[in-house]
């Protein structure tokens, strides 16, 4: 189905339980089948930890170059720390995202992936020096949205009408990563891309933006739907790993920033799936004789690490 506009879901009804828990598990069903994308709110996350994580990115970035290169991603080669402006190529056929980055993630247990994909993916966090605070402003939000992410796939379990904790299991060593994103405005000296269309590579995505606005979603009419800010809510879309493993049920949509607002923007994404090891294979309930199985299993680890790898070229 194409759509116009991205759908804002009021979760709250999920914590009162019974009737209001299955209408809010039916909306946000038939909108990561719909669309992909959704707003939601109600999520009961404080605007207090939000504004810590935007406040922790804003200090961060205007840290002197020098400063920020000490967490160059690139002098471990791993998925943590500072990656500088046009590191990345999120659409491989641009020349390179006009942002910066700071990385982090959940720190695994070793033995828990294959070694190449702890050592990249579950690497020892990166942490600045002197940047009172940060550290505390960062993990507080992304504890909060890790948490979040635990009760959104209790919701998809109910609207694709599983038990609530049918996903608990393959989510109890997940991969959780997450960015604080800084673009500057497009200019003459600097008129690309903020990041490049692509769809998200895990299973779920929750995205907090600041007030400036520039991301898009594009619909299968190839036309590009913008997804301004609305206060109070995350944008939440559905990563190829989920449209893999519901069988295309949900939907991976493709998305871009172009930040053309003349000032800088700030978003802090998180991604979420179940853990690397596991084998992402089209679930039994959303396999049938009219929808047979599209997707061939992949390992979830090797499917991110590759992904991620055609980003930097
Ligand atoms: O900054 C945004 O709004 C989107 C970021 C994004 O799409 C990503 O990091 O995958
Ligand atoms: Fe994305």
């Amino acid at each position: 189905m194409s759509f116009s506009e991205i759908p804002i879901v009021d979760i709250s009804g999920w914590f009162a339980g019974g009737a209001e828990a299955r209408e809010v598990a039916r909306r946000v069903n038939r909108t990561c089948a719909d669309v992909g994308f959704l707003y939601l709110a109600g999520h009961a996350i404080p605007d207090r930890v939000t504004q810590g994580v935007f406040s922790a990115a804003e200090r961060f970035f205007s840290l002197p170059t020098c400063r920020k290169m000490e967490l160059d991603f690139a002098l471990t080669g791993r998925h943590r720390g500072y990656v500088p402006p046009a590191a990345e190529a999120t659409d491989p056929t641009t020349e390179g995202d006009c942002k910066e980055a700071f990385n982090m993630g959940l720190v695994i247990d070793p033995g828990t992936a294959p070694p190449a994909i702890a050592a990249h993916m579950g690497a020892p966090n990166l942490w600045p020096v002197d940047l009172p605070g940060f550290r505390e402003q960062v993990t507080e939000y992304f504890d909060a949205v890790l948490k979040l992410s635990h009760v959104i796939f209790d919701i998809f379990a109910v609207g694709l009408g599983l038990s609530p904790g049918q996903f608990a299991e393959d989510l109890k060593r997940p991969i959780a990563h997450m960015r604080l994103l800084r673009y500057p405005p497009k200019t003459a000296e600097s008129p690309g891309i903020g990041i490049g269309a692509h769809c998200d590579y895990e299973m779920l995505t929750i995205l907090a933006q600041d007030g400036v606005g520039g991301l898009e979603v594009r619909n299968e009419d190839g036309e590009w739907i913008p997804a301004p800010p609305v206060p109070g809510t995350f944008v939440v879309n559905i990563g190829e790993l989920l449209a893999r493993w519901t069988n295309g049920i949900y939907t991976a949509t493709p998305h871009r920033v172009i930040n053309t607002a003349g000032t800088d923007r700030y978003s802090v994404p998180f991604f979420f799936a179940s853990g690397y090891q596991s084998v992402i294979t089209p679930l039994d309930t959303c396999v049938s004789a009219e929808r047979p199985a599209r997707f061939t299993p992949v390992n979830a680890g090797s499917y991110l690490l590759q992904r991620l790898h055609e980003n930097y070229g």
